[in-house]
């Protein structure tokens, strides 16, 4: 006999600890959570739920069921100071393996307080990059969804890019065409990510579990919607073992959410003070520029970044992210005048910006962006062209998807990846006359340009429908919810000829088989079910396999 159906889905929503990969899930929590017998817990980290527990409040006060499960971070037991519980908080990049190590301790103690939870949760929801929660969710008996926080143009290339291994061959600067995809798309060895692209930072073997975690869970969650990139997510999905459902872009959640408590140290009349800046500015006149959260840029980039922006003639908003090298720019910008010489139409924004708030006021006209997958997203909803300059990790395929692809782009010539640490020994990668031309030929009132702001503005406008109701990613979000009610009413159902106390729980689903971890008479089984999906959201067992 199956027992009540069930109706209410508590969602444990596992972001990474780092701004680009917990900022979408925050927004994600409230897509969610908006929805009606949803529940979400975010499982972070004491500092991270101060930091961006502020932006879910008054949602939360509205009634929204959103809360945090706050793990004690254990930093200084892996060496990293006190406090740092965020890898954009790491003062070196030579602890990023001690942070990796703190961050896999989590696991234990979310196991620890799992049955705790009330109600008990119904699937998992997390970043692919926490590679212990597949195991947690196969012990804890519910499915684990993965979130993967870039593109399915991304995805696309790395799934061709292993199975042709053309890479292997190629000296580091040579271009070739990407096997396998939609579009003719020519690229270096040095600009392809991490995966193909080794530095001494980068940990082979994690990404190789990455890929075997990704196989094992229910499905994916991406951050892109369907009309962006059409063709890569229907390539996507036939290549995809389980799957997938494209569900942004998820900044969109909320967008009278200023993005300023995001992080928590930036105020709202900080906020104000950038907003009657930008007032006094023409429409369509400002170039903002800000390479996200976690990116090293060297002073001799920053310094010809600076150069550009102030021979580019447009006024402008520059992001300086605090770091170990924010001295050295510092230095350079006050003895050479630089911000006397700009003060008119400059605006140097230090450390952190309300991003979303300045790309969607009407005086922003172009984005110079490193390509980050939520910079990309983010320019795109609000409609602005990019003068693109990517980095490392996927920043590059992001560059093309924006410039040659969907047309509303132009790259500064970055050659190639700049290694986490390394960048000194590469001096400087790109002159200021690059970008000043990049940046002029985005802000071109000719029809080059023009023609350009159009396609933005266009996809803008798709962007906001597709998460609306009626939109493309409202609706995968709705099947995702379905998906997740179904399994855990199998969860909920009772095997055939079992008189066991214990339910069994399903750990894993995938095409038609379930495989189900029971305990009968103290042993630890897995059997195999044949399912059939009935209508009123339920599995039915036919028969054992
Ligand atoms: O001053 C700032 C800087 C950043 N942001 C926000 O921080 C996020 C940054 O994310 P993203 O643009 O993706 O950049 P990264 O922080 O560099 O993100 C990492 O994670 C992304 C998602 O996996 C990858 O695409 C990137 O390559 C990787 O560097 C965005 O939501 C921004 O709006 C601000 O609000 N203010």
């Amino acid at each position: 006999m199956a027992s009540e159906p069930v109706n209410q889905l508590h969602i444990l929503l596992i972001p990474y600890l780092a701004p680009g990969h917990t900022i979408p899930m925050i927004h994600m929590a409230k897509l969610f959570a908006q929805r009606p017998n949803v529940i979400v817990t975010i499982v972070t980290t004491p500092l991270n739920a101060i930091r961006y527990g502020s932006t879910l409040q008054q949602h939360i006060k509205s009634g929204l069921s959103v809360r945090f499960l706050e793990l004690p971070f254990p930093a200084t037991e892996n060496g990293l100071p006190e406090g740092c519980e965020s890898l954009d908080a790491l003062p070196g990049l030579h602890l990023v393996t001690n942070f990796t190590a703190a961050v896999d301790m989590l696991q234990q103690r979310l196991e620890q307080c799992f049955d705790s939870l009330n109600p008990r949760p119904s699937c998992m929801l997390s970043d692919k990059y926490l590679l212990w929660t597949g195991d947690t969710a196969a012990k804890c008996k519910i499915p684990l969804v993965i979130f993967d926080g870039m593109s399915c143009f991304k995805q696309l290339c790395t799934h061709h890019l292993y199975v042709s291994k053309v890479f292997n061959d190629l000296p580091k600067s040579e271009p070739f065409v990407l096997p396998g995809l939609p579009d003719r798309i020519e690229i270096t060895r040095a600009q392809l990510p991490t995966e193909f692209n080794p530095s001494r930072f980068t940990m082979p073997e994690r990404l190789e579990r990455v890929r075997e975690s990704e196989s094992r869970a229910y499905g994916m969650v991406i951050n892109s919607f369907e009309e962006l990139e059409q063709d890569y997510v229907n390539e996507f999905k036939k290549l995809k073992r389980g799957k997938v459902w494209c569900i942004g872009p998820l900044s969109l959640s909320k967008s009278n959410d200023s993005g300023k408590s995001l992080r928590g140290n930036s105020t709202s009349s900080d906020d104000q003070l950038y907003l009657k800046w930008l007032d006094s500015k023409e429409p369509g006149s400002v170039v903002y520029a800000c390479f996200g959260s976690i990116s090293q840029i060297t002073p001799p980039q920053l310094i010809e970044l600076g150069l550009a922006l102030e021979a580019s003639k447009s006024p402008f908003i520059w992001v300086i992210r605090a770091g170990d090298k924010a001295q050295e720019v510092e230095k350079w910008l006050s003895e050479n005048g630089f911000e006397n010489r700009i003060k008119d139409r400059g605006l140097i924004i230090r450390d952190w910006a309300p991003q979303l708030l300045i790309l969607s006021h009407p005086s922003v006209g172009g984005f110079l962006t490193h390509c980050g997958w939520n910079s990309v997203l983010e320019g795109v909803s609000a409609g602005v062209p990019m003068i693109t300059w990517p980095q490392f990790t996927d920043q590059f395929l992001n560059e093309k998807l924006v410039v040659h692809v969907l047309g509303i782009g132009v790259g500064v010539g970055a050659p190639g990846v700049v290694h986490w640490g390394e960048e000194d020994r590469l001096g400087v990668t790109v002159k200021s006359e690059q970008v000043k031309t990049a940046i002029e030929k985005v802000m071109d009132p000719g029809s080059e340009g023009n023609e350009r702001r159009k396609k933005a503005k266009a996809l803008g406008m798709v962007a906001k429908k597709a998460i609306e109701e009626g939109g493309s990613s409202h609706h995968n979000l709705t099947l995702l919810i379905q998906d997740l009610l179904e399994l855990a009413n199998v969860r909920s159902q009772k095997p055939l000829n079992s008189n066991d106390q214990k339910k069994p729980a399903v750990s894993c689903v995938l095409a038609e088989h379930i495989l189900i971890e029971t305990n009968y008479a103290g042993t630890q089984s897995k059997v195999a079910f044949k399912v059939k999906i009935c209508k009123q959201s339920h599995l039915k067992i036919l028969k054992w396999t």
